[in-house]
């Protein structure tokens, strides 16, 4: 009998996970039930999911695979529900959130109940969110951590690995607490940043409204994931607190730091700063995909006239190169604009950056 996926949740990355299982499980019938049903709907039009369902104990019970998706608090609410009942024996529980500990400690409700449950945490996504949003291709070559309990049996946990092998993401084991200092340091620690460079740009531009013209380029780059759901953000920051307090004092140590660099004004220490973060950064490896370029994207400097985008999209269409999404962002000064091109996978990225530049268009991987 083909099996029964539950997704509670069917967001960015639940849309994105049932979309990874169906490729490699196209038997499975996967079901989805989110608080908004609207989403829910989209993804059962989208045949991100087969159903829909209006009531998440009615599906859990007869459920073989049951996935976690929503933000991390509502996560280790959903973990007491499902503790309530009467779940099938081999059915396997795990999550998506971004953090470990506090799930983990949650989910010994379940376990003493003899249910399994697999903390996961695929470690890609992006600032959008929503079932519209979901990619099947979304995880590919990404890390996927998974914190089993101690006495997790192994042949449960690669079959957890099987149900996600569609991801194509890489499975890492680790220790809860690992995990939360580490994503602390890599993604909620710079969550905060940047939405406290956002506050302090919107603090300007309240003072002189030439400031939104200008905020662009590097500003864009470093702060676009502040333009992700405040809601999941907040309840990550409320989980991951204790990592964060301290993570905060030393980023004031390094803040402190940067501003005696400035104070100097040694162009030989503040040459040295930037020459060792660059070192640092650049030796960072690409091919094992963090989050930040999840869609494939790429952005093109055009002349603000008509037939441009035409003549863009004529250029890819010769070289047979599939687009999954065309936007027009603000233009950066009276006679350019940016187009944001989406594509499904980074060959066809490199493939379009490759004409386009042969086509003398100025094209850039970030905004
Ligand atoms: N956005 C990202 O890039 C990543 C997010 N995560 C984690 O994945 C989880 C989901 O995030 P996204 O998919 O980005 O968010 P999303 O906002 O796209 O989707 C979350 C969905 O959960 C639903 N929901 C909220 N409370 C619910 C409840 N009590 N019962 C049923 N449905 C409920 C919402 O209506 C929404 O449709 C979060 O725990 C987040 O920490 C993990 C990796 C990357
Ligand atoms: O948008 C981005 O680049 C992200 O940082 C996405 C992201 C958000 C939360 C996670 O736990 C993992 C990845």
């Amino acid at each position: 009998m083909d099996k029964r996926v539950l997704i509670i949740g069917v967001g960015l990355i639940g849309g994105s996970i049932a979309l990874a299982i169906k490729k490699e499980h196209p038997g499975a019938y996967i079901i989805g039930y989110d608080l908004n049903e609207e989403n829910c709907r989209l993804a059962e039009r989208m045949n991100i999911i087969d159903e829909c369902s209006p009531s998440f104990e009615k599906e859990a019970v007869k459920s073989d695979l049951i996935i976690l998706a929503c933000p991390v608090e509502e996560v280790e609410q959903k973990i007491c529900q499902l503790a309530e009942l009467p779940l099938k024996p081999e059915a396997i529980i795990t999550d998506v959130g971004s953090t470990k500990v506090k799930i983990m400690e949650k989910s010994a409700v379940l376990r003493k109940k003899g249910a399994v449950f697999i903390g996961g945490h695929p470690m890609a996504g992006s600032h959008k969110s929503g079932a519209g949003s979901a990619r099947k291709h979304l995880f590919e070559n990404a890390f996927y951590i998974l914190t089993p309990a101690k006495d997790t049996n192994e042949e449960i946990v690669c079959e957890l690995k099987d149900w996600l092998k569609g991801t194509g993401a890489n499975f890492v084991i680790m220790e809860p607490e690992e995990h939360d200092m580490i994503t602390g340091v890599v993604s909620h620690l710079p969550h905060l940043i940047a939405a406290g460079i956002v506050s302090q740009v919107e603090k300007h531009s309240g003072i002189n409204e030439r400031v939104r013209w200008l905020a662009a380029g590097g500003f864009r780059d470093i702060t676009r994931i502040a333009s992700s759901s405040p809601a999941m953000w907040g309840d990550i920051v409320k989980h991951n607190q204790s990592s964060l307090l301290s993570l905060i004092d030393e980023w004031i140590d390094e803040m402190k730091h940067i501003k005696e660099l400035v104070q100097s004004g040694n162009k030989n220490n503040i040459y040295n700063y930037f020459a060792n973060a660059k070192k640092f950064r650049d030796s960072l490896p690409v091919r094992a995909r963090g989050a930040i370029d999840a869609f494939y994207d790429l952005y093109v400097d055009v002349l603000d006239k008509p037939g441009v985008i035409s003549h863009v999209t004529t250029i890819l269409a010769e070289k047979k190169i599939s687009l999954t999404n065309i936007r027009i962002l603000e233009a950066r000064e009276d006679v350019f604009g940016v187009l944001r091109l989406s594509f499904q996978t980074e060959e066809d990225r490199q493939k379009a950056r490759d004409c386009l530049n042969e086509n003398d268009y100025e094209t850039y991987l970030n905004m």
